[in-house]
């Protein structure tokens, strides 16, 4: 019979003095069910980074503690999961502080302009969770790409104005619980022009000439979302981010605004 101890190395302890503010895991994919607006809910396959802090006088943290966390919520993760998930990291990892970054493809079935085809379109979602002594904070991060049309460049030009794809990214901390629709319905509306998965012939004629009548710099962007971020009672804090994929460019024009309310 085998009689041997498998130590604990990371268990050991340091003499460096030297504290980590984060440390754990990084990528895991994880199955999960999201909640949609129109089917109930969504399965999709979400990337998860897990960290906590690690004081000076302890040589390494215990990384299989993160994904016991993580497959003991099975695959009912949810914004709403976070603060439990984040406590559960204080606890089992005799930490202070934890931080949770959930990233999703979350797709949404839209219908084009003028022929009504459907099709889906996929939006990069992250669910964002910290906690400190001061408690858990969450936020909610959405990547929706939209086309944006130079105001500049249809003033200047006597046929036609460059215009590109843009990803206009909202990183909101609410109140109240928030539809990922609703959000991408608010960017969506303030862009020269929506995107989709696919169009015909009359919604393509639609769209280019839709997102010709909406000229908008990447200033013009940021500052119309933040408008109705503003406006949205149900949001504390956010961030609006604009990057434009220059066509005329082999760079992006970018723009951020962030508020506390
Ligand atoms: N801390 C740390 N662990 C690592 C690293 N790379 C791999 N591991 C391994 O992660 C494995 C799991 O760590 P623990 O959670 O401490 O495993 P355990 O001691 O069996 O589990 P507990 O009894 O819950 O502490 C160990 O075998 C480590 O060697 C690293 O860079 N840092």
């Amino acid at each position: 019979m085998n009689n041997c101890v498998i130590e604990d190395i990371q268990g050991r302890a340091d003499s460096r003095r030297i504290a980590i503010d984060k440390v754990g895991i990084k990528d895991i994919l994880h199955p999960v069910r999201v909640q949609d607006k129109c089917g109930g809910e969504q399965h999709t396959v979400a990337r998860f980074d897990m960290t906590v802090n690690l004081p000076h006088d302890f040589k390494g943290t215990h990384m299989s503690r993160f994904v016991e966390i993580l497959n003991s919520h099975d695959r009912e993760i949810s914004i709403a999961s976070f603060p439990i998930m984040l406590q559960e990291m204080l606890q089992r990892l005799e930490a202070e502080s934890g931080y949770i970054d959930m990233r999703f493809p979350y797709f949404v079935e839209k219908a084009a302009p003028v022929s009504g085809v459907r099709s889906l379109l996929d939006y990069q979602v992250s669910f964002i969770g910290e906690i400190d002594a001061q408690g858990c904070r969450t936020k909610v991060k959405i990547v929706v790409p939209v086309t944006s049309l130079c105001p500049c460049s249809k003033e200047i030009s006597e046929r036609g104005a460059h215009n590109q794809r843009s990803h206009v990214t909202v990183t909101i901390a609410t109140r109240e619980f928030i539809w990922l629709e609703e959000l991408i319905a608010l960017v969506e509306s303030e862009a020269s022009s929506p995107i989709y998965g696919l169009l015909k012939r009359p919604d393509e004629k639609y769209v280019t000439e839709y997102a010709y009548d909406h000229p908008k710099f990447v200033e013009d962007m940021v500052r119309d979302v933040a408008a109705r971020l503003e406006a949205e009672p149900r949001i504390t804090a956010y961030i609006v981010e604009s990057e434009n994929f220059e066509s005329i460019h082999n760079h992006s024009a970018y723009a951020l605004i962030e508020r506390v309310k």
